[in-house]
């Protein structure tokens, strides 16, 4: 590795995810929030911590309060809010028990009461109250993880299963008024989908969810089955929105790193979508174009990659990515591309990305390593860790998807 590269890297990406820490933009989304009656706190999903302590920085106290994380996201104790760690990306034990004692807070609320709900991707897993036997969810919830369906297809399914998903959370806060600040880890920002929308009208529809059921070929229990045919909540009039912050602040934040480390930023996109490994070989091409032109450019590409599983092997589309442009770096001097998720956690795995540069190809052949036998293997964490291409930052407190840098010069 070029450890000067890396360590302007490393400035950069640290740079770009603190400064999309949910904290200004939860401030930011109480500018106008000054309810006169009680004030009770739900939060929910990766980021939920974060939010609650920058929203208790704006207001002070509040009449109650749960937040609802992934385990090792909760940073400390606050004040008046039992701070709970459940299970993600298929719900546990903790999700449930956790999420029945969100309920319990916001039952029988009266009408000048409000319930400030913060969410988060990752909440689908994290807050729920499935609407049958726990197995079963966790089990329709690991298929749909594994067949290839996206996150909003997942989540129409996921919304008929549930009690407290498709705006019905809403519904139970009723008569209360529920104020909703959203971060969004979903391209385009679909409110009602991300976390799967427990406060927000659902604009799916149980044809949509019928027909990706039938398209993955999902086992459905008759009980189940029944269960997507009953439709979810289409207005809540007792429901206000704001969205505090999404992938393209990421990137506008990786921009403004990368010209403080002296390069030149250029956007890409801010919807990457595509095979996670395309993605790697694209970026590092456009790296070998840029090299060795003596102009520090970065390009940035915000969004999020997807992987199809065939092999057994340990990764995340992030690293997967990384790895992916190694051949298209070999030999460039001052050239690497990196890959990051916001959230701090790349695929199941402890590392938040992954790194290459223009000597990774020929340290991981010294190692015994190839690329495309550990993409096809989809063991990208293994390849990264021995040539010291992993990147890793622990749980960060925020959530708006991933972004992707080339550096060159
Ligand atoms: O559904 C979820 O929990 C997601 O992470 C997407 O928002």
């Amino acid at each position: 590795m070029e450890q000067l590269l890396r360590q302007r890297a490393e400035s950069i990406w640290t740079a770009a995810i603190r400064s999309v820490l949910p904290d200004e933009a939860v401030r930011r989304a109480l500018e106008r929030f000054h309810p006169q009656g009680r004030v009770f706190l739900v939060a929910a999903g990766k980021a939920a911590w974060q939010m609650a302590h920058a929203a208790l920085a704006v207001l002070g106290r509040v009449d109650g309060g749960i937040v609802i994380t992934k385990y090792g996201h909760v940073r400390g104790p606050l004040p008046g809010v039992t701070c709970c760690e459940a299970g993600h990306p298929v719900p546990d034990d903790n999700s449930f028990a956790a999420t029945q004692r969100a309920l319990a807070l916001v039952s029988g609320l009266r009408a000048d009461d409000t319930v400030l709900f913060l969410l988060s991707g990752g909440g689908s897993a994290l807050f729920e109250k499935p609407l049958l036997p726990a197995e079963e969810l966790q089990a329709i919830t690991q298929a749909l993880l594994a067949c290839g369906a996206d996150i909003v297809e997942i989540n129409t399914i996921r919304k008929r299963l549930s009690a407290v998903k498709g705006g019905r959370f809403a519904l139970a806060c009723a008569p209360a008024a529920v104020y909703s600040v959203v971060l969004s880890d979903i391209l385009g920002d679909p409110l009602d989908m991300i976390a799967s929308g427990p406060a927000c009208p659902d604009s799916s529809t149980c044809a949509q969810a019928a027909a990706i059921a039938e398209k993955y070929r999902l086992a459905l229990s008759p009980a189940a089955a029944a269960l997507l045919r009953q439709e979810t909540p289409k207005t809540l009039p007792n429901v206000t929105t704001k969205i505090t912050g999404s992938v393209r602040e990421l990137c506008r934040a990786a921009a403004d790193a990368c010209r403080a480390e002296g390069y030149e930023p250029v956007l890409l996109t801010d919807c990457l979508c595509c095979e996670a490994r395309e993605a790697g070989s694209l970026l590092g091409s456009i790296a070998r174009t840029h090299a060795g032109h003596g102009r520090k450019r970065a390009f940035i590409a915000g969004g999020e990659t997807v992987v199809h599983l065939t092999g057994h092997g340990l990764g995340g589309r992030n690293q997967e990515l990384a790895l992916a442009a190694a051949p298209a770096l070999a030999g460039l001097c001052g050239c690497c591309v990196f890959s990051v998720g916001s959230d701090g956690t790349d695929g199941p795995t402890d590392a938040a990305g992954g790194y290459t540069d223009g000597e990774a190809l020929a340290a991981l052949t010294a190692a015994g390593l190839d690329v495309p036998r550990a993409l096809a293997d989809n063991d990208a964490y293994h390849a990264l860790q021995a040539v010291g291409g992993l990147i890793m930052t622990g749980p960060t407190g925020t959530n708006v998807n991933d972004v992707a840098v080339v550096l060159t010069e």
